[in-house]
This record gives structure tokens, C-alpha cells and sequence, in this order.
């Protein structure tokens, strides 16, 4: 016999009691084998050919059987002649038409839509079969035919046999009883079988004993498909009230305890039908889909009800509830694993039983679709009119800065030659040697500014002995600077950073030339420098999403401020960032002064927006609160969590500018000397800085803090906790490197720009990218010297507690026309607040704090008070109306 299939390689046809082959032969003597193999026509049934050309012949033969059966009943008489077995039968399918006249066809040309095939076919199949029944085989043939082409599952296969089959026969049997009282129908009605089958009966029990056996026969099957109830006539019966006051219909108490005789083919039913709570009326659909599941029915009908579902009513969250609850417990159920064991028609069940609860899933956010639809619609229109809304397009001709602006610092090549690395090699090698610590492996990273040297101790070595040794190793090495890692996070190895006797100087250019930074999709990204392992680090300062910087004078810090500023400067629209810049030496951030009206923000009477004086700062930091206040408001009012959501809204024409809605470009705050400050101003700076740390990140308010002096009385707890991200030039001891990284390692750096990055658990070494003085300038004078906005962004006024009590000035000449209804409007929700002006009446922000301002001075409304609502001094409109009279008349004199 020919080897078939995969045979050839089963176990089988090896010869055991050959000697063993070397694989090498073996390989071969396979390699021989193989062209072979595949040469010989592999029908695999998996392949999916075969189950497709199955699928159409069962669909063909469905159709034929319906087709030829369908005319039988029209064209039996006919064709008897031709089909009849004394005829000839199946014979005469081969026969010519004289033939078949002599074999005593009367009518030899055959009527069966379907010719001669059609009707020897019809005739076995309902004559000398099972009659009419006969169309079960049209059914599961168009089944099973869907089934395989498709792979669609229109019955479970299995189930659809046992049925058919059941079917077959009854029908059959059932038509032939019928037969003994009703006589004038012909005998394809219930085919050979039928007859032969009830007058067998007949003969045994009679008629009425073959009607019982036929009755009982329906009902079991009945009972075991439908589990249908018997029900005597119902007494009526008082409701119930369950605890979640739903009304309870007495049925589905009672059903409690039918459960009990289900079937254990629907464990999961059982479940649901225990769980049952809630029952209402069913939608029709539902009824139609449930129609199989009659035990289902109380356990489904209150989530698929469509009035609770827009409701939301109490009893809607119960029922859903409830349904979630039994949903999670037919998937947890332990019942249901017997499942797997039986054959497919178990499986459909479960599928049908989850669909139960998906109804009710989709039912839930149907009701906020068309809530959402009605928006869309509004938004939509807006849309197709105006387009989206772009926020670059006041300033569309803005060229962002280029790279020939920054200059190219060094050979962008590193200078760590093989010797160097040797050497340093050789003498961690025989230090640690020297104490006794053997290493089995060593491997250095060149990065622009040190090198990593990385060790695997032997096997039994303390990594707290190498650690103490450091101060060791940097005398053997000769060399500032060293940093042991022990041990590096992620890697079972002990780090020692070597400084490299020539740097590398990484320049603005290279990094911000890379694809990484060109392409990046951030928010906010920052271009720190270069790693150890000589990458760019491209950071996103809206993540991080506050920043810490420390290290002594001298060490890079005004540098890696810069170099931040123009990352930023070099990513982002003047329309999309804006900063806030605090100084206080006055002479760090004075080169971006030129950018005042592209990307600063300052308080509105400030003539500076670089702000140098200690108290003007407190005043701006109060007021990036009262901002942040504000934008919060605005998410809240706009149902988003962040700025990045309420700008996508905005964009798309969801919020109305005139409710006070408008785009909100992102804030940095950056303090170039923040201990200067805190000696200064201490708890009025700490304050407002902390809550804006704890809370401004979602509002994309963004705070860079720098301090050459970290001690713990300006990096104070409250400042520390709220920034994760800390960044640490090189510091003079180790207690400040704690202070700022709550670790040492600071003060081993090497300056110049040489640093720490630590980002919640991770320290990482980078070398800053250097941007020079006149590079700035270059970059500033670029963006200045563009078409900018008139002014910078203003802030919200902030009032000072000593500026507060003196009112301003007011001309009652100069009064603003909306004046008297913004205070009957104020008196009328007594809050006097500038957004209930700007969201009631529609006006610009500026104009209703015009008449704040203007109501303030004609004592309407009490002062400023930051972030709450002013004071309304008056209780009523009564007395409002009195005093605008009075006013009036004073104006009038
Ligand atoms: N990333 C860098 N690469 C190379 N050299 C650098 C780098 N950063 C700083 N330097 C060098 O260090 C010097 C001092 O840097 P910088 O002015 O930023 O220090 P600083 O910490 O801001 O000092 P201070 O606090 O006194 O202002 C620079 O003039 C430059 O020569």
C-alpha cells in the first residue's frame, strides 16, 4: 500500500531493529524523502477546499430534494408509471423512451421538474420512504451545507440531526395515524415507512394506544427542547414586593422552584433564572428571540425593557445590576465547565446565554448615542460651515525657528580611544583585585562625557563591598567624578561611570536635528542632551509633569534652562505655548524679552512680562491659580478631564466661545533662581507654587524650577513631594544631593553640564545639550521679528491684600451700556462673579471684568477676593434699584 499523508513520518515506519543512523543520514536520507512527499497529492481536510466544495454539495442536494420533492406533489401521478419498481424503477434512469414503453411506461417522458432523476428520487424519498417528512433532508442538508461554505451557524449540527431525525420518523408516523381516519390522500403523504409503521402499531395497541405513544412522544421531545410548563388555570394572586422595592411578579418566585427539573443541559439558565428579580414587560423582539428559552424569560425581560433604559431609573440600575451580577456568575460558574465535554450543541447554548446580557450592554449606551447625536449634529454643521477651528491661524504665517539658527559644537564624534579604555579597564581590574573581588566579565558604554564600565562580580561577592570602595577606585583611577551604580537597575550588574579625559560637548543642534526630537508627537518635549549610552533623551515635560532643577553655580544650570525654553520654542505655535518667566537675577531670561508677544504671559497692567520683582511674582503666581481656577471651570463646564480632551473639543466646534469657552494653550512657569524667592517672600511664594504643582498638571499648567541652593528650607517637603521629576547638576555635597534626588550621586558629577535626571524611581545620567548665549538671541530674534499678537497673554488680575482695599477710580460718565443688567444679574444669583457676566449676557472676558471692575466702584460688589466670587453688596433687586437711581441722579448732577 502507498505511504498516505503525514504517515510517512509518524514513528511507525522507522525500522527499530535496524542499528542507529547518525543524524547527519538521517538528515540526508529525510532531504532524499521529501520531494517525493510532496509530489503526492495531500487532501487535507483542514486545508479548507474540501469543507468548501462539501458545503456547496450539501447546499446543491438541498436544493435538488426541495425542488424534486416540491414537484413530486404535482407531478407524482404522471410519472408513477416510469418510477414504479414493477416498471423498472431505478432501472429505467439509463433506458431509451422505447425501451421504457416496452417495460410498460405509459408515460415515458418524465414531468418531475427535476426530469428523471428528480422523480426516482422524490418517489424513494416520499413514496417508498417517509412521505412528506421527507423535507427534514432538505433542511439539514441546507444546514449543514450553510454551515461548511459560510461558516455560519445557523443550528447546532448535532442538535439539528437528533431533531430531524426525531422528526423524520414522527412526522411520518404521525401522517400515516391520520391516514386510518382520513382516507383520500395519496401515500406519498407519509411514505412506506409511515403506513408500515402504523398499521404495525395499530395491530399491536390500536389506534388509541398509537395516538398516546404519538402524544407522548411530542411532549417529551417538547419538554426536552422547550422545557415547556404545564399550568392548571392561574388563582389570581396578590404581588410581591422585593427589597429593592421592584414589584415582583409571583411567576418568577415560583419559577425558583422549577429550576430545580430543568435539564442539566442549561446549567447557566438555571443560574439566571435563581438570579431573577425583576420582570417586565418584554419587547417584542426579545420575546421572538427567547421564544426557545422559555425559562430565560424573567431573568432578561426588565434590562431588554426600553423605558428603564432612558429612565435610568432605580429599579433600571437594579435590573442591570442584577444582570451584571448573574452574567459574572454563569461566566464563574464551575457548572458550566462540563460544557467542553459535550459536543458543540452545549457550546451554542452558552452563546446564546451570553447574548442575554449583551442586549443589555448595547441597550445602555443606545440612550446616549442619540443624546450625542443631537450634539454632533449641532457640531457638525458648524463644522461643514466653518471648517474646524484652527487655533495657528491668527498668526498662520509664524515660521517655526530653524536649525541654522544653533550652531555645531564639537565633532559630534567621541574621543575614547582603545588605550584609554584599557587602561581604565586594567586598573578597576586590579583595584578591586587588590580587595580580594574577582569579576567575571567587564563591558564599557562610551557616552560623550563618561564612560560605564559594567561588572559581573564572581559568583559570592557583596555588592556592598565594591560600593565602599568607590573613593578607592577614583584614587587608583585618578579621576573626578566617579559614580558606582551597584546595583544598575534591571541589569545584574555593578556600574562604575569613568569620566572620559576628552568630553564631548553635545551641542543644541545635534540633538534637536535628530528624528527622534523632529518626530516626536509629545506635548511638551524637552531635549535634555545625550545619555550614557550616547542616545538622544528626549523628555515630555507635560508628563513629567513638573520640574525640579538644582546644582551649584556654574554647572550648566542656566544652560539646561535655555536648552529647555528651546526645545519648546522649536516644537510648539506661540498659539499653543505660553510662559511665564520669573527671574530674579535679571539677567538669565532677558533674551527671550523679544518673544513677549508670540509666547510670554503676564499680568494684564504689567509693563515687563519677564518678572523680576519678588512682589510681582507672588502676584503672578496668584494669578496662574486663579488661571488654572478658571480652567478648570471651563473642563468642568466642557465635561472633559484635561486640556488635551477640552482642546479637542474646542477644536471640533463643541463649546461655544461665548459661554467663556476659548482655547487654552499650555502655561510653563519657569523660576530661574527659586531660592532668591523663598528667602524673600518664603510661605506667599511656597503656597501658590505648591497648589499649582498639585493641581495644575491637568490644566496643562507646567512649573520649571531651578535653584543653585538646595537646601531643605527652599526644596521644602511640600515643593519636594509635588515634583516627581527632579534635575540635578553637579552640587557640592552629598547631603544636597539628597536633598534634590533623595539620593547621592550629584555630587560625583563633573559639571558642565554633566547631570541627573531622576524620574519617580529611575536616575539617569545625561550630559545637557549646550545652547549658547548668542544662539538664543538668534532664535529669539527669529521669532521676534515675526508678526506677532498685540500683546502677551494676559493673565487674570490678581489684587494684592494691601491693593485690594482702595477702590478704583471710576467715571460714571464711562459707564459701561450692559452696566445696570450685569447688576441686576449679580444681585439676582447674588455672586459676583466676571464668568456668570461673560456666560450670561455673552460677553468677552475683558468686557465683563470692565464691568466688574466698574460695578466694584459703584459699591455693588465687594473687592477682589482671588479665586472665589466677590461679595454682592446688595441683598435685593429693591434696594439695587434704589441705589442705580441714586446713581443716576449723581451722574446727571
Ligand atoms: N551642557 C554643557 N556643555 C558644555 N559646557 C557647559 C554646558 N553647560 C554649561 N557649560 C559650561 O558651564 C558654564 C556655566 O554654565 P551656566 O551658566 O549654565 O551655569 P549656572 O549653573 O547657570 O551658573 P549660575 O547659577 O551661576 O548662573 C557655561 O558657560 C559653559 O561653559
Amino acid at each position: 500500500m502507498p505511504p498516505k499523508g503525514n504517515q510517512l513520518r509518524s514513528n511507525s515506519f522507522k525500522d527499530e531493529s535496524r542499528p542507529r543512523q547518525s543524524s547527519a543520514s538521517r538528515n540526508e536520507r529525510e532531504r532524499l524523502s521529501r520531494p517525493r512527499l510532496e509530489s503526492l497529492p495531500v487532501f487535507n481536510l483542514g486545508d479548507g477546499r474540501i469543507i468548501k466544495i462539501a458545503g456547496l454539495l450539501c447546499l446543491i442536494i438541498s436544493v435538488f430534494f426541495l425542488i424534486a420533492f416540491t414537484s413530486y406533489i404535482f407531478t407524482w401521478e404522471a410519472d408513477q408509471s416510469y418510477v414504479l419498481e414493477s416498471n423498472g424503477g431505478w432501472g429505467n434512469l439509463f433506458k431509451t423512451q422505447q425501451e421504457l414503453i416496452d417495460n410498460g411506461v405509459t408515460n415515458p417522458v418524465v414531468q418531475n421538474w427535476l426530469g428523471k432523476l428528480g422523480a426516482l428520487m422524490a418517489n424513494q424519498f416520499m413514496f417508498e420512504w417517509f412521505g412528506l417528512a421527507s423535507y427534514f433532508f432538505v433542511l439539514v442538508f441546507f444546514v449543514i451545507g450553510y454551515r461548511l461554505l459560510f461558516k455560519v451557524r445557523l443550528f447546532s449540527v448535532a442538535k439539528l440531526l437528533g431533531y430531524s431525525f426525531f422528526g423524520l420518523i414522527f412526522s411520518s408516523v404521525a401522517i400515516g395515524y391520520i391516514h386510518g381516519f382520513v382516507n383520500n390522500y395519496p401515500h406519498y403523504f407519509e411514505g412506506e415507512f409511515g403506513y408500515w409503521s402504523t398499521r404495525l402499531l395499530n395491530a399491536q395497541i390500536g389506534p388509541a394506544g398509537t395516538g398516546c405513544v404519538l402524544a407522548f412522544a411530542a411532549l417529551t421531545v417538547l419538554i426536552i427542547a422547550y422545557n415547556i410548563d404545564f399550568k392548571l388555570p392561574e388563582r389570581p394572586k396578590k404581588q410581591v414586593r422585593g427589597s429593592d422595592s421592584d414589584i415582583i411578579e409571583p411567576d418568577s418566585i415560583e419559577l425558583e422552584d422549577e429550576v430545580i427539573f430543568e435539564p442539566v443541559e442549561w446549567p447557566r439558565a438555571n443560574n439566571r433564572s435563581r438570579e431573577s428579580a425583576t420582570p417586565a414587560p418584554l419587547a417584542p423582539e426579545s420575546q421572538e428571540r427567547l421564544k426557545q428559552e422559555p425559562s430565560f424569560r424573567p431573568t432578561v425581560t426588565a434590562p431588554l425593557t426600553p423605558e428603564p433604559v432612558l429612565t435610568h431609573n432605580l429599579a433600571h440600575a437594579a435590573a442591570i445590576a442584577n444582570v451584571a451580577k448573574v452574567a459574572d456568575e454563569v461566566i464563574l460558574s464551575p457548572e458550566i465547565s462540563y460544557d467542553h465535554n459535550e459536543d458543540e450543541s452545549d457550546s451554542e447554548e452558552v452563546s446564546n446565554g451570553d447574548e442575554i446580557p449583551l442586549t443589555v450592554e448595547d441597550s445602555r449606551p443606545q440612550a446616549e448615542l442619540s443624546i450625542e447625536k443631537e450634539a454632533d449634529k449641532n457640531t457638525n454643521e458648524l463644522v461643514e460651515k466653518f471648517g474646524m477651528y484652527d487655533p495657528k491661524l491668527d498668526l498662520s504665517s509664524y515660521k517655526y525657528p530653524t536649525l541654522d539658527l544653533l550652531e555645531n559644537y564639537g565633532t559630534n564624534k567621541i574621543n575614547v580611544d582603545a588605550t584609554e579604555l584599557e587602561a581604565n579597564k586594567n586598573k578597576i581590574v586590579e583595584t578591586l583585585n587588590h580587595y580580594n573581588i574577582e569579576i567575571d566579565k567587564i563591558k564599557a558604554t562610551i557616552g560623550p562625557t563618561v564612560t560605564l564600565y559594567e561588572i559581573i562580580p564572581a559568583p559570592g561577592v557583596r555588592i556592598s563591598k565594591i560600593k565602599n570602595l568607590e573613593d578607592d577606585i577614583a584614587l587608583s583611577l585618578a579621576a573626578l567624578g566617579i559614580r558606582i551604580i551597584a546595583p544598575m537597575p534591571g541589569k545584574g550588574t555593578i556600574g562604575i561611570e569613568v569620566p572620559n579625559q576628552h568630553p564631548e560637548m553635545v551641542s543644541m543642534r545635534s540633538v534637536l536635528a535628530t528624528e527622534k526630537f523632529q518626530n516626536t508627537t509629545m506635548d511638551l518635549p524637552i531635549a535634555l542632551g545625550k545619555t550614557i549610552s550616547n542616545e538622544v533623551f528626549v523628555a515630555d515635560l507635560a508628563k513629567m509633569p513638573h520640574l525640579l532643577v538644582a546644582g551649584a553655580t556654574g554647572q550648566g544650570k542656566s544652560v539646561g534652562i535655555n536648552a529647555i525654553l528651546v526645545s519648546l520654542l522649536y516644537k510648539r505655535h506661540p498659539s499653543e505655548l505660553k510662559f511665564v518667566m520669573v527671574d530674579p537675577k535679571k539677567v538669565e531670561l532677558t533674551l527671550f524679552r523679544k518673544i513677549e508677544r508670540h509666547f510670554l504671559a503676564k499680568l494684564p497692567d504689567e509693563a515687563d512680562a519677564i518678572i523680576t520683582d519678588t512682589k510681582k511674582v507672588i502676584n503672578t503666581l496668584n494669578s496662574l491659580c486663579i488661571e488654572m481656577d478658571q480652567r478648570y471651570d471651563l473642563l468642568k463646564d466642557a465635561q472633559v478631564r484635561n486640556l488635551k480632551e477640552y482642546n479637542g473639543k474646542f477644536v471640533n466646534r463643541k463649546l461655544n466661545p461665548e459661554n467663556g469657552h476659548r482655547f487654552l494653550p499650555f502655561i510653563v512657569l519657569v523660576v530661574d533662581e527659586f531660592a532668591d524667592l523663598m528667602m524673600t517672600a518664603g510661605k506667599e511664594v511656597e503656597m501658590p507654587i505648591a497648589r499649582l504643582a498639585q493641581l495644575a498638571r491637568a490644566v496643562g499648567i507646567h512649573l520649571v524650577i531651578a535653584t543653585q541652593r538646595p537646601s531643605v528650607n527652599i526644596i521644602t517637603g511640600t515643593i519636594k513631594a509635588n515634583f516627581p521629576a527632579r534635575l540635578a547638576f553637579r552640587v557640592l555635597s552629598k547631603i544636597d544631593s539628597r536633598t534634590i534626588l533623595d539620593a547621592g550621586g550629584a555630587d560625583q558629577l563633573i559639571g558642565r553640564g554633566d547631570m541627573l535626571l531622576a524620574t519617580g524611581s529611575d536616575l539617569i545620567r545625561i550630559q545637557c545639550a549646550f545652547v549658547d548665549t548668542p544662539e538664543v538671541e538668534k532664535i529669539s530674534d527669529h521669532i521676534g521679528n515675526q508678526r506677532g499678537y498685540p500683546s502677551a497673554m494676559l493673565l487674570p488680575e490678581y489684587v494684592g491684600e494691601g491693593e485690594a482695599s482702595a477702590p478704583k477710580d471710576f467715571d460714571p460718565n464711562d459707564r459701561d451700556p450692559m452696566f445696570e443688567d450685569a447688576a441686576r444679574l449679580i444681585v439676582l444669583h447674588q455672586q459676583g462673579s466676571t464668568s456668570l457676566i461673560q456666560r450670561k449676557m455673552k460677553l468677552g472676558y475683558n468686557r465683563a471684568g470692565r464691568i466688574i471692575d466698574q460695578l466694584e466702584a459703584a459699591g455693588i460688589v465687594g473687592p477682589f477676593e482671588g479665586s472665589k466670587a466677590r461679595e454682592v453688596l446688595y441683598p435685593d433687586e429693591y434696594s439695587l434699584e434704589r441705589h442705580l437711581e441714586e446713581l443716576q441722579k449723581s451722574s446727571g448732577n
